[in-house]
Protein backbone atom coordinates (compact mmCIF):
# COMPACT_ATOMS: atom_id res chain seq x y z
CA UNK A 1 0.00 0.00 0.00
CA UNK A 2 2.93 2.57 0.74
CA UNK A 3 4.57 1.71 -2.22
CA UNK A 4 1.31 3.25 -3.88
CA UNK A 5 2.16 6.57 -3.16
CA UNK A 6 5.57 6.71 -2.85
CA UNK A 7 6.62 5.17 -5.89
CA UNK A 8 4.81 8.48 -8.05
CA UNK A 9 6.60 10.88 -5.99
CA UNK A 10 9.45 8.99 -6.38
CA UNK A 11 9.87 9.23 -10.26
CA UNK A 12 8.66 13.12 -9.94
CA UNK A 13 11.54 13.96 -7.65
CA UNK A 14 14.14 12.30 -9.88
CA UNK A 15 12.80 14.29 -13.06
CA UNK A 16 13.28 17.55 -10.73
CA UNK A 17 15.94 16.25 -9.87
CA UNK A 18 17.61 15.58 -13.69
CA UNK A 19 16.53 19.19 -14.86
CA UNK A 20 18.19 21.11 -12.02
CA UNK A 21 21.41 19.54 -12.09
CA UNK A 22 23.46 22.01 -13.60
CA UNK A 23 22.39 24.12 -10.74
CA UNK A 24 23.03 21.55 -7.79
CA UNK A 25 26.54 21.40 -9.21
CA UNK A 26 27.35 25.35 -8.66
CA UNK A 27 26.14 24.51 -4.93
CA UNK A 28 28.17 21.84 -4.34
CA UNK A 29 31.53 23.55 -6.23
CA UNK A 30 31.15 25.70 -2.53
CA UNK A 31 30.69 22.97 -0.18
CA UNK A 32 33.64 21.25 -1.77
CA UNK A 33 35.92 23.74 -0.50
CA UNK A 34 34.42 24.11 2.94
CA UNK A 35 37.59 23.31 5.43
CA UNK A 36 36.09 21.08 7.98
CA UNK A 37 39.00 21.49 10.11
CA UNK A 38 39.56 25.21 10.73
CA UNK A 39 40.75 25.27 13.36
CA UNK A 40 41.06 22.72 16.75
CA UNK A 41 37.79 21.81 17.70
CA UNK A 42 37.12 21.01 21.64
CA UNK A 43 35.66 17.75 20.87
CA UNK A 44 33.06 16.86 23.60
CA UNK A 45 32.48 13.53 24.76
CA UNK A 46 29.06 12.12 22.93
CA UNK A 47 28.94 8.61 24.18
CA UNK A 48 27.08 6.78 22.36
CA UNK A 49 26.31 3.58 21.79
CA UNK A 50 25.75 1.92 18.49
CA UNK A 51 23.60 -0.71 17.34
CA UNK A 52 23.83 -2.47 13.57
CA UNK A 53 20.48 -2.92 12.34
CA UNK A 54 21.85 -4.25 8.59
CA UNK A 55 24.29 -5.13 6.49
CA UNK A 56 22.87 -4.91 3.21
CA UNK A 57 22.27 -1.55 3.04
CA UNK A 58 24.72 -0.27 6.16
CA UNK A 59 22.28 1.03 8.43
CA UNK A 60 23.41 1.49 12.17
CA UNK A 61 21.36 3.13 15.01
CA UNK A 62 23.35 5.45 17.25
CA UNK A 63 21.97 5.66 20.83
CA UNK A 64 22.42 8.94 22.23
CA UNK A 65 24.50 10.81 19.49
CA UNK A 66 23.93 14.27 20.19
CA UNK A 67 23.28 15.39 23.67
CA UNK A 68 20.47 17.19 25.24
CA UNK A 69 22.64 20.79 25.57
CA UNK A 70 24.19 20.37 21.62
CA UNK A 71 20.81 19.56 20.81
CA UNK A 72 19.08 23.05 21.82
CA UNK A 73 21.87 24.51 21.01
CA UNK A 74 21.67 23.39 17.55
CA UNK A 75 17.63 24.58 17.30
CA UNK A 76 18.53 28.05 18.93
CA UNK A 77 20.89 28.28 16.29
CA UNK A 78 17.86 27.57 13.76
CA UNK A 79 15.04 29.18 15.07
CA UNK A 80 14.85 32.60 13.76
CA UNK A 81 16.28 31.22 10.34
CA UNK A 82 13.71 28.36 9.44
CA UNK A 83 11.72 28.75 6.06
CA UNK A 84 9.58 26.55 4.42
CA UNK A 85 11.80 23.05 3.06
CA UNK A 86 12.37 23.51 -0.59
CA UNK A 87 13.15 20.63 -3.64
CA UNK A 88 14.75 21.53 -6.94
CA UNK A 89 12.38 22.44 -9.79
CA UNK A 90 11.98 21.94 -12.92
CA UNK A 91 13.47 25.20 -14.08
CA UNK A 92 16.75 24.67 -12.06
CA UNK A 93 15.58 26.84 -9.40
CA UNK A 94 15.20 25.53 -5.76
CA UNK A 95 11.32 26.40 -5.25
CA UNK A 96 8.90 25.78 -2.96
CA UNK A 97 7.38 22.08 -3.14
CA UNK A 98 4.12 21.49 -2.38
CA UNK A 99 2.82 20.38 0.97
CA UNK A 100 1.93 17.06 -0.47
CA UNK A 101 5.14 16.04 -0.52
CA UNK A 102 6.79 17.70 2.19
CA UNK A 103 5.39 19.83 4.60
CA UNK A 104 8.46 21.20 6.57
CA UNK A 105 10.61 24.20 7.45
CA UNK A 106 14.52 24.17 7.52
CA UNK A 107 17.48 26.27 8.32
CA UNK A 108 21.44 25.73 8.08
CA UNK A 109 22.84 26.63 11.32
CA UNK A 110 26.06 29.36 11.50
CA UNK A 111 29.30 27.13 11.90
CA UNK A 112 30.28 27.42 15.45
CA UNK A 113 32.29 25.58 17.88
CA UNK A 114 29.06 22.97 18.40
CA UNK A 115 28.16 22.64 14.68
CA UNK A 116 31.73 22.09 13.89
CA UNK A 117 31.96 19.45 16.51
CA UNK A 118 28.97 17.78 15.53
CA UNK A 119 30.25 17.19 11.75
CA UNK A 120 33.41 16.34 13.15
CA UNK A 121 32.00 13.47 14.80
CA UNK A 122 30.33 12.35 12.10
CA UNK A 123 33.37 12.36 9.63
CA UNK A 124 34.93 10.39 12.51
CA UNK A 125 32.82 8.44 12.61
CA UNK A 126 33.06 6.96 9.08
CA UNK A 127 36.27 6.19 9.21
CA UNK A 128 38.26 9.66 9.91
CA UNK A 129 39.18 11.24 6.41
CA UNK A 130 37.62 8.90 4.55
CA UNK A 131 34.81 11.41 3.23
CA UNK A 132 34.73 13.67 0.23
CA UNK A 133 32.73 16.70 1.99
CA UNK A 134 29.76 17.47 4.12
CA UNK A 135 26.90 19.39 2.77
CA UNK A 136 25.82 22.30 4.75
CA UNK A 137 23.76 20.69 7.91
CA UNK A 138 20.18 21.31 8.04
CA UNK A 139 17.92 21.61 10.68
CA UNK A 140 14.65 20.56 9.91
CA UNK A 141 11.48 20.99 11.65
CA UNK A 142 7.89 19.61 11.11
CA UNK A 143 4.54 21.15 13.06
CA UNK A 144 0.96 19.26 13.50
CA UNK A 145 0.63 17.26 9.74
CA UNK A 146 4.37 17.82 8.35
CA UNK A 147 5.96 15.03 6.65
CA UNK A 148 8.27 14.10 3.93
CA UNK A 149 6.96 11.38 1.55
CA UNK A 150 8.86 8.42 0.78
CA UNK A 151 11.97 9.60 -1.19
CA UNK A 152 15.80 8.74 -1.66
CA UNK A 153 18.41 11.50 -0.53
CA UNK A 154 20.52 10.45 -3.40
CA UNK A 155 20.44 11.91 -6.31
CA UNK A 156 20.21 9.98 -9.94
CA UNK A 157 23.70 8.14 -10.38
CA UNK A 158 24.37 9.46 -14.06
CA UNK A 159 23.57 13.24 -12.93
CA UNK A 160 25.64 12.24 -10.24
CA UNK A 161 28.48 10.65 -12.20
CA UNK A 162 28.88 13.50 -14.86
CA UNK A 163 27.50 17.07 -13.65
CA UNK A 164 28.20 16.51 -9.70
CA UNK A 165 31.24 14.12 -9.70
CA UNK A 166 29.63 12.79 -6.35
CA UNK A 167 26.58 11.80 -4.82
CA UNK A 168 25.12 11.42 -1.18
CA UNK A 169 27.27 8.69 0.05
CA UNK A 170 25.56 8.84 3.50
CA UNK A 171 23.19 9.90 5.59
CA UNK A 172 22.90 10.47 9.10
CA UNK A 173 19.42 11.85 10.35
CA UNK A 174 19.45 13.36 14.11
CA UNK A 175 16.11 13.42 16.32
CA UNK A 176 17.01 16.85 18.50
CA UNK A 177 13.33 17.21 19.69
CA UNK A 178 10.25 15.35 19.65
CA UNK A 179 7.92 16.38 21.65
CA UNK A 180 5.39 14.84 19.13
CA UNK A 181 3.16 12.04 18.45
CA UNK A 182 3.89 10.41 14.92
CA UNK A 183 6.88 11.79 12.93
CA UNK A 184 8.72 8.43 12.72
CA UNK A 185 11.18 7.74 10.02
CA UNK A 186 9.56 5.12 7.94
CA UNK A 187 11.38 2.61 5.76
CA UNK A 188 9.29 0.52 3.44
CA UNK A 189 11.62 -1.60 2.24
CA UNK A 190 13.19 -3.05 5.44
CA UNK A 191 12.34 -5.87 7.18
CA UNK A 192 11.29 -5.86 10.64
CA UNK A 193 13.94 -6.66 13.01
CA UNK A 194 13.63 -10.28 15.15
CA UNK A 195 15.17 -9.19 18.40
CA UNK A 196 12.53 -7.29 20.42
CA UNK A 197 15.17 -5.41 22.00
CA UNK A 198 14.82 -3.30 18.81
CA UNK A 199 11.22 -2.19 20.07
CA UNK A 200 12.84 0.46 22.01
CA UNK A 201 13.71 2.39 18.57
CA UNK A 202 11.08 0.97 16.41
CA UNK A 203 7.50 0.92 16.20
CA UNK A 204 6.93 -2.99 16.98
CA UNK A 205 3.39 -2.19 16.33
CA UNK A 206 3.66 -1.47 12.71
CA UNK A 207 1.91 -3.98 10.27
CA UNK A 208 4.78 -6.51 8.57
CA UNK A 209 3.64 -4.44 5.50
CA UNK A 210 4.70 -1.46 6.61
CA UNK A 211 8.40 -2.07 7.02
CA UNK A 212 10.38 -0.18 9.53
CA UNK A 213 9.46 3.07 11.48
CA UNK A 214 12.04 4.10 13.79
CA UNK A 215 10.44 6.42 17.09
CA UNK A 216 11.97 9.81 16.82
CA UNK A 217 14.06 10.08 19.98
CA UNK A 218 15.73 12.56 21.38
CA UNK A 219 19.60 12.70 20.48
CA UNK A 220 19.49 9.47 18.55
CA UNK A 221 20.51 9.16 15.24
CA UNK A 222 19.71 6.82 12.00
CA UNK A 223 23.29 5.91 9.97
CA UNK A 224 23.22 4.98 6.93
CA UNK A 225 24.99 4.42 3.73
CA UNK A 226 23.11 5.24 0.38
CA UNK A 227 25.59 4.01 -2.07
CA UNK A 228 26.14 0.50 -2.81
CA UNK A 229 29.99 -0.26 -2.38
CA UNK A 230 29.58 -2.62 -5.85
CA UNK A 231 28.87 -0.29 -8.14
CA UNK A 232 28.31 3.09 -6.08
CA UNK A 233 24.88 3.27 -7.55
CA UNK A 234 21.99 4.29 -4.91
CA UNK A 235 20.95 1.30 -2.94
CA UNK A 236 17.01 0.37 -3.78
CA UNK A 237 16.05 -0.59 -0.04
CA UNK A 238 16.61 3.10 1.12
CA UNK A 239 13.40 4.55 -0.20
CA UNK A 240 12.34 6.59 3.23
CA UNK A 241 9.78 9.05 4.29
CA UNK A 242 9.23 11.76 7.52
CA UNK A 243 5.55 10.11 8.73
CA UNK A 244 3.33 12.82 9.43
CA UNK A 245 3.37 14.59 13.17
CA UNK A 246 0.08 14.16 14.21
CA UNK A 247 0.56 16.34 17.46
CA UNK A 248 3.29 18.75 18.31
CA UNK A 249 6.48 19.08 17.33
CA UNK A 250 9.35 17.25 15.72
CA UNK A 251 12.90 18.52 14.78
CA UNK A 252 15.73 16.21 13.39
CA UNK A 253 19.23 16.86 11.70
CA UNK A 254 20.06 15.88 8.54
CA UNK A 255 23.89 15.39 8.19
CA UNK A 256 24.89 14.10 4.48
CA UNK A 257 28.24 12.91 3.33
CA UNK A 258 29.36 13.09 -0.27
CA UNK A 259 31.51 11.25 -1.82
CA UNK A 260 34.93 11.97 -1.91
CA UNK A 261 36.45 12.92 -5.84
CA UNK A 262 38.42 9.86 -6.23
CA UNK A 263 35.11 7.29 -4.86
O1 LIG B 1 11.91 13.41 9.05
C1 LIG B 1 12.36 12.29 8.88
O2 LIG B 1 12.12 11.37 9.66
C2 LIG B 1 13.21 12.01 7.66
C3 LIG B 1 13.63 13.25 6.92
C4 LIG B 1 14.30 12.96 5.62
O3 LIG B 1 14.28 11.87 5.14
C5 LIG B 1 15.01 14.02 4.87
O4 LIG B 1 15.00 15.17 5.32
O5 LIG B 1 15.62 13.71 3.83
FE1 LIG C 1 15.57 11.70 3.45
Amino acid sequence: MLFGVSIPFLLHESRILYHAHHRIARLVETWKHTPLNQSPIQIGRSGYTIHLFSLDPLVIYVEGFINEEEAQHLISLADDNFQQSEIWSNNGTVGTVSPEIRDSQWASPTRDEVVRRVEKRTVDFQGYGRVGFLEPLKVLKYELGGHYNHHYDTFPHREARTSMEGNRFSTFFVYLQANCTGGGTNFPCFSPPKDDRWCQFVDCDEPYEAGVTFRPIPGNAIYWQNLRPSDRTPHPDLLHSGLPVTSGVKIGLNVWTWTPEDW
